[in-house]
């Protein structure tokens, strides 16, 4: 038996997000949401599930976080949900929403949890869909004045800030692939999108420094590990595009204040270009505190000639799956954080998402979820090396604290260290809840 030690400072925690675990999408003044209208159209969710009721965590936090301190997670990562905040998304506040988050966050500070809040985790308020969403860069001035609220209103409670969650999902997932709310298919549509979140990105970093809120702020962009089939030129080039696709078009301009180019050059051959405003860029790399990293998976990536976005097929060399149908891919990890430190410098990394989907369920009253173990082992391990390779890595919040509302997918797929079950609302700790206990107590794994 091996021992991997991890630095005494290390943050373990876990996460959810609003839509996914709340409920209660009508109560206490709060305004519609995009997911509870795209849940609520036919045909868009498995199942047609929806978030109505998801966990009731509105109205179960408290059970919640008596959970979470079992766990003995020093870090809780949740959302915000804006519509409850603003109804209709800017002017007047709904004080019942501000009221549930202070009896939430200080239920969590009670436990000595630290909050983890992502401002934007894709439930933006229908009123401001319906005059374009994020494809109007007049959300933007509608999310500062939200940012600006909940920073003021909880300065000193919440340290930790995300601006927002996964741009990619929020721009190509649900503006380009349409599987996600709104369910556009435009890419030049998809590629606006994504630039007004890096602007309202930057210039909420600017106000947070201006305001002088007592904290750190950082974004939660998903990035994946494509390794070329071969070193033949076209391989290795698809390759780079399709990792552009989920990596360096969302953080070079952070990082750069520019677009990579080659990209650049490659949408255009599409069709589409980013309509930059003069001072943009200059905002948007605004520098940040902390980088949150969501990583799942990866694959290897193949030349092939016209074939869908980036001439560049997958190639499934048997990696084993998870539930949800994605590769079990740990070695990305490391490739993905050492390659971002060796761009970007060593900017303070937390991994804000990394978890599986296994549809394990309770038998004679216990979850034996010794695949999600197994998997959280394996990406765990890779962070070590992280750490051992130079990476800034400060903390590891693992997705999912319980199984939620699996967007697209519903109530089909389970992530959660903790399992819900919908109909009765019975939350049981998973064996994997347990193994997660030991390492979060200890600070090593044993292997
Ligand atoms: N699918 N999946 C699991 C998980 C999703 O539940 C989160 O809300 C997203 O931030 C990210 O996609 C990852």
């Amino acid at each position: 038996m091996s021992v991997i030690q991890f630095p005494k400072d290390f943050v373990w925690g876990a996460a959810t997000a609003s839509y996914q675990i709340e409920g209660a999408w009508n109560e206490d003044g709060k305004g519609l949401s995009i997911w509870d209208v795209f849940s609520h159209t036919p045909g868009k969710v498995v199942n047609g599930d929806n978030g109505d009721i998801a966990c009731d965590s509105y109205h179960r936090y408290e059970e919640d976080i008596a959970l979470m301190k079992e766990l003995g997670i020093k870090a809780y990562r949740f959302s915000i949900a804006w519509p409850r905040i603003y109804p209709q998304g800017s002017g007047e506040v709904n004080p019942k929403g501000l009221e549930y988050y202070h009896r939430f966050v200080d239920k969590l500070i009670e436990n000595g949890i630290e909050p983890y809040c992502t401002l934007y985790h894709w439930d933006l308020p229908q009123a401001l869909q319906e005059k374009g969403g994020w494809n109007n860069r007049e959300t933007i001035d509608a999310y500062l004045q939200y940012a600006e609220t909940m920073f003021k209103e909880f300065q000193g409670k919440i340290k930790y800030w995300i601006t927002f969650n996964e741009p990619w999902c929020v721009s190509m997932l649900s503006n380009y692939i349409g599987a996600h709310a709104p369910g556009n298919q435009d890419l030049q549509l998809a590629l606006d999108v994504a630039h007004h979140l890096f602007v309202a990105h930057g210039k909420t970093v600017r106000m947070f420094r201006e305001l002088g809120i007592e904290g750190q702020i950082g974004i939660a962009p998903n990035l994946y590990w494509y390794e070329p089939y071969s070193n033949r030129k076209e391989d290795v080039e698809a390759a780079r595009r399709k990792r552009a696709w989920y990596n360096e078009w969302f953080l070079d301009p952070l990082f750069k204040g520019s677009y990579p180019q080659f990209m650049v050059d490659w949408y255009k051959k599409k069709g589409a270009e980013v309509n930059i405003q003069p001072g943009d860029m200059e905002i948007i790399k605004e520098p940040i505190d902390f980088l949150g990293i969501n990583y799942y998976s990866g694959s290897l990536a193949r030349y092939k000639e016209n074939f869908e976005d980036f001439d560049c097929e997958e190639i499934d060399e048997g990696y084993e799956k998870t539930d949800i149908g994605w590769n079990i891919y740990p070695e990305g990890l490391y490739k993905t954080l050492t390659w971002l430190t060796e761009t970007y410098g060593p900017v303070p990394i937390y991994i804000t998402e990394n978890g599986a989907c296994y549809n394990d369920g309770p038998v004679d009253g216990r979850v034996r979820d010794q695949k999600r173990i197994d998997y959280l082992q394996k990406h765990i391990i890779q962070l070590n090396r992280c750490i051992q390779s130079g990476v800034n890595l400060k903390g590891y919040i693992t997705w999912s604290f319980m199984d939620n509302f699996e967007w697209a997918e519903g109530y089909s797929k389970r992530f959660g260290l903790v399992h819900v079950d919908y109909n009765t609302l019975k939350r049981t700790p998973k064996d994997s809840f347990y193994w997660y206990r030991h390492l979060v107590r200890t600070n090593w794994l044993d292997i």
